[in-house]
């Protein structure tokens, strides 16, 4: 697992480093890391142009150290001074002696020299940032962004949140973010994401001196890790079986997609229950279908309700009967809107629960998601005593004690209709799965996240995806994160 820190951890974490070794040597380790990337990016170092955005921080000092690395090397390097009285000093006679330039950001020629380089480095604002870019420093921006070089932050993409992603305006927009000592929040999640790039993570010592992390990414080795693989002695009962409440005889499609992806996760045993069940039946004649309600649907070990759903009286009582029995239960799109209206229903479980909300559901029980995604699922989490899965770019998944985990796989292609039964499909299949494998609740979640972006892009390769190709995808996501060779996945290949 990947742990994600706050700038105020980072620089907690700092301090006692910065104490035990000599000065400038933290500042060394982290412009060697990045001059190195910096050239594997470039190819070949001589002769190459690289722009040095530089701001009055530490930052900056990063900035110019790598720059004057690239020099000795034989780029053709430029620092342009958003401050030039206050440039890190020791950073600026580095480049000067080893052949840079130096331009400040008033300069006319500013501009355009950014936009003919090969690389501009982004070394305006770091940790310490507050606030927006300012004028000065968006105009550089822009100037890297309409310019052909490859575009790489220093720590942070000026203009972020290092512990939110939020972003005040203008960012810098990155192709390729390199990170000292520990991945800040900020790189993973909210708009940062998408202005982080590839973050690549250089150590300079940081790694015991940083607390435990609470909030997480896992990666496809945590995830096969997290996926028991049948065993001999399985059958199709003990491999969890999933009962899916969703959809209606009008809307079948929600049941289809919610079905299919149970089954294409965990292909032990699916119940499905409700209005949807002839398109069930059509669809997947592999699933246990009933026309009545849970009570009709036979022994699960886990519940999925809500996808297409509706809210009438009829919904809200198979919400009740689920929520009072001792299963894991995940709710997701109608039981959301049902639920907010009567959080007690959940607020009273001690069974597992997870609730997946988007934004606009999330915003129903009572609070907008803000620009703070992981504080704001946090927060849900532990007012209703339950987990909450945020959908999202980067979905995030907090527990009620503010564990939490944000998903690395998204991608923006699963933005279309359908892609959350599936979601709710997936998740359901791995919480049935927690009797036998005692997996965390909140991690069963990131799990089914993590999955579902996985079958998204593999998907997307194709061209544009529509939510039954995600359930397609599914056994080769599952194969991909297990290192299965996609040559050995059967009739997924088709
Ligand atoms: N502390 C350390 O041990 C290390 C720090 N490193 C680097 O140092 C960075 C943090 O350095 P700093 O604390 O100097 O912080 P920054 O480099 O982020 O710069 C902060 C400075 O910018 C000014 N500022 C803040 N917001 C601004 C805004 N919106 N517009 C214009 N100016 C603004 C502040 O007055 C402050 O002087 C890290 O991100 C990392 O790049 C690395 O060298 C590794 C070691
Ligand atoms: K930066």
């Amino acid at each position: 697992m990947i742990g994600l820190y706050t700038a105020e951890e980072v620089r907690a974490a700092e301090a006692p480093l910065l104490a035990a070794t000599a000065e400038g040597a933290l500042m060394q380790r982290a412009a060697a890391g990045l001059a190195s990337v910096c050239g594997r990016l470039l190819g070949a170092v001589y002769g190459r142009r690289v722009a040095l955005l530089v701001g009055s921080g530490n930052n900056g000092g990063d900035a110019l150290f790598a720059g004057a690395r690239l020099a000795g090397r034989g780029a053709r390097v430029t620092a342009v001074l958003l401050d030039p009285e206050r440039a890190h000093p020791a950073g600026l006679s580095a480049l000067r002696r080893s052949g840079g330039r130096v331009l400040a950001a008033s300069d006319p020629a500013a501009p355009p020299l950014i936009g003919r380089a090969d690389l501009v480095l982004d070394g305006m604002l770091g940790i310490g940032g507050r606030g927006g870019l300012r004028r000065d420093a968006v105009e550089l921006t822009w100037a890297a962004a309409g310019g052909a070089g490859i575009a790489v932050a220093v720590d942070v993409p000026s203009g972020i949140d290092a512990s939110t992603g939020e972003v005040d305006g203008v960012a810098f927009p990155a192709m390729h973010t390199v990170t000292f000592g520990a991945v800040k929040r900020g790189l993973v999640v909210g708009e940062g994401r998408g202005h982080a790039g590839q973050v690549h993570l250089v150590e300079i010592g940081l790694g015991h001196h940083l607390p435990v992390a609470t909030a997480w990414q896992l990666t496809d080795a945590d995830v096969a890790a997290r996926l028991e693989p049948p065993s001999a002695g399985d059958d199709k009962y003990s491999q969890g079986v999933v009962g899916v409440l969703a959809g209606s005889a009008t809307y079948p499609g929600a049941a289809v997609l919610c079905t299919g992806a149970a089954l294409r996760t965990r292909p032990g045993l699916v119940r499905y229950a409700g209005g949807a069940a002839d398109g069930v039946r059509a669809a997947w004649p592999e699933a246990l279908v009933t026309e009545g309600g849970p009570g009709d649907a036979g022994r699960v070990q886990a519940w999925v309700v809500g996808p297409g759903g509706g809210t009438d009286e009829g919904a809200r009582a198979v919400l009740a009967e689920v929520l009072a029995t001792d299963l894991p239960v995940l709710v997701d799109a109608d039981a959301l809107t049902l639920l907010a209206r009567e959080p007690e229903l959940v607020r009273r479980r001690s069974a597992p629960t997870v609730l997946t909300p988007h934004d606009r559901e999330f915003e129903r029980f009572g609070t907008p998601v803000g620009t703070d995604r992981i504080g704001a699922a946090r927060r849900l989490a532990a007012d209703l005593g339950a987990v909450v899965l945020l959908k999202g770019d980067a979905t995030v998944v907090a527990d009620p004690g503010g564990t939490t985990f944000v998903n690395g796989t998204g991608t923006a292609d699963l933005a279309t209709a359908g892609t959350g039964d599936v979601l709710s499909g997936i998740a359901g299949a791995v919480l049935a799965t927690q009797g036998t494998t005692g997996l965390d609740t909140a991690e069963a979640a990131a799990v089914a996240a993590h999955l579902h972006g996985r079958a998204g892009r593999l998907a997307a390769r194709r061209g544009p995806l529509i939510a039954g190709d995600l359930v397609r995808r599914l056994p080769e996501a599952v194969g991909h994160v297990c290192g299965v060779p996609p040559a050995l996945l059967g009739d997924s290949q088709a």
